[in-house]
């Protein structure tokens, strides 16, 4: 039986993906070091192997296991500011890691490749929203490290038989309306997840960081994708992998944007109370707005957004945090 080798399956974005695989009735391995993903968060049916991107030796003893027909790599560091203070470990655990990986694959034979890539790839556009065309100009390690990954996928793509699909999402957000998976880091930076504990009673504060943006209201802009969206988008990656024998670059988003302002308010909407929420300088290595362009992701897989409301998403984040404390 064929398999679908899942990194960082046990984190926010791949378990919610490795739940949607098996849905759709994949056999899934998720590889795993749990350094901050969530054992709990990983369906039943999926196997789990805990242990790291990095280890050659184990890597070539799970292709040998499994005759894996893709790997969706989700395992990383994701903290832009972190990045930023430690450049090198980003270097190491999203990029070199990543080559040992890639090094196992193509050994193996492993003919796909789903990389979940971000939008800070694109730096401070000049444009928006940005097309996959737009020039790539990261401003922070984080951005680089996985821009580094993309490069060195484009170069073994055209040396090996190994397609790829990288997939550059905007701002992740929400949870699994089942209520299976969901963001469960406790020591999360992102502003939804924090504005939800803020709400569920879990912080006492939070901040705003930086009001003199130029933007609107002087707030960041970002794009907020709902999970559920981003994991059907894989689902479709892996589809067109399959049918098309050839590689590309991905937007996920829906194309338009929410200031920091706006997502603060739409949690307090939906909580019906206000958050105690204050002001701070600018946080390092935040680009003023960061909006996509997701046609190309639509024309070339069929994908359709279904939860593309920004109450929606804050209601499902909502949802998670009251029941991981119940
Ligand atoms: N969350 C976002 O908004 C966002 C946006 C753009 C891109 N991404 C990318 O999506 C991917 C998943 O992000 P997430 O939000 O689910 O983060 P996460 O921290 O919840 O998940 C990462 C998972 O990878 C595992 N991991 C980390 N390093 C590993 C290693 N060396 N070996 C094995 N396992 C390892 C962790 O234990 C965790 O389960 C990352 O690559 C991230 O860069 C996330
Ligand atoms: O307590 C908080 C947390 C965040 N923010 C702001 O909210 C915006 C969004 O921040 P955050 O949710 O941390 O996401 P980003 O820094 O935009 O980065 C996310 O989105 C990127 C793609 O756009 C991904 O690459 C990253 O992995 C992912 O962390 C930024 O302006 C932050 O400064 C606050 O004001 N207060």
């Amino acid at each position: 039986m064929s398999t679908l080798l899942v990194t960082g399956g046990a984190g926010y974005i791949g378990s919610h993906v490795a739940w949607a695989l098996v849905d759709a009735g994949h056999h899934v391995v998720i590889l795993d070091n749990l350094s901050t993903g969530v054992r709990e968060n990983i369906p039943p049916q999926a196997r789990l192997v805990i242990g790291d991107v990095g280890d050659a030796v184990l890597l070539k003893r799970l292709f040998t296991n499994h005759t894996v027909d893709a790997i969706l790599h989700f395992a990383g560091s994701i903290v832009v500011p972190e990045s930023v203070e430690n450049p090198l470990k980003y270097y190491d655990n999203n990029t070199t890691r990543t080559r040992t990986l890639l090094e196992a694959a193509v050994t193996a034979g492993v003919p796909r490749f789903v990389f979940s890539s971000t939008a800070a790839v694109y730096g401070e556009p000049a444009h928006l929203p940005v097309t996959e065309d737009s020039p790539t100009r990261p401003i922070n390690p984080y951005g680089r490290s996985k821009l580094m990954t993309e490069w060195m996928l484009e170069d073994v793509s055209r040396a090996h038989p190994l397609n790829y699909v990288a997939l550059r999402y905007f701002n992740v957000a929400g949870a699994d309306p089942a209520g299976r998976t969901g963001q469960s880091t406790p020591q999360a930076t992102h502003l939804i997840k924090v504005a939800c504990q803020l709400a569920t009673g879990q912080r006492e504060s939070m901040a705003i960081f930086g009001t003199d943006y130029p933007t609107d209201d002087g707030t960041c802009v970002r794009d907020y994708i709902h999970v559920s969206d981003l994991a059907d988008a894989h689902l479709r990656a892996l589809e067109f992998l399959a049918e098309h024998k050839t590689s590309a670059v991905f937007n996920c988003g829906y194309g338009h944007g929410y200031s920091v302002r706006q997502v603060v308010s739409a949690v307090e909407r939906v909580v019906g109370k206000k958050l105690n929420v204050t002001q701070s300088p600018r946080r390092a290595g935040d680009p003023p707005e960061l909006i996509s362009d997701p046609t190309r992701l639509r024309q070339a897989t069929g994908w359709e957004p279904r939860h593309d409301d920004l109450e929606t998403i804050v209601k499902s984040a909502l949802d998670w945090e009251a029941q991981t404390r119940a």
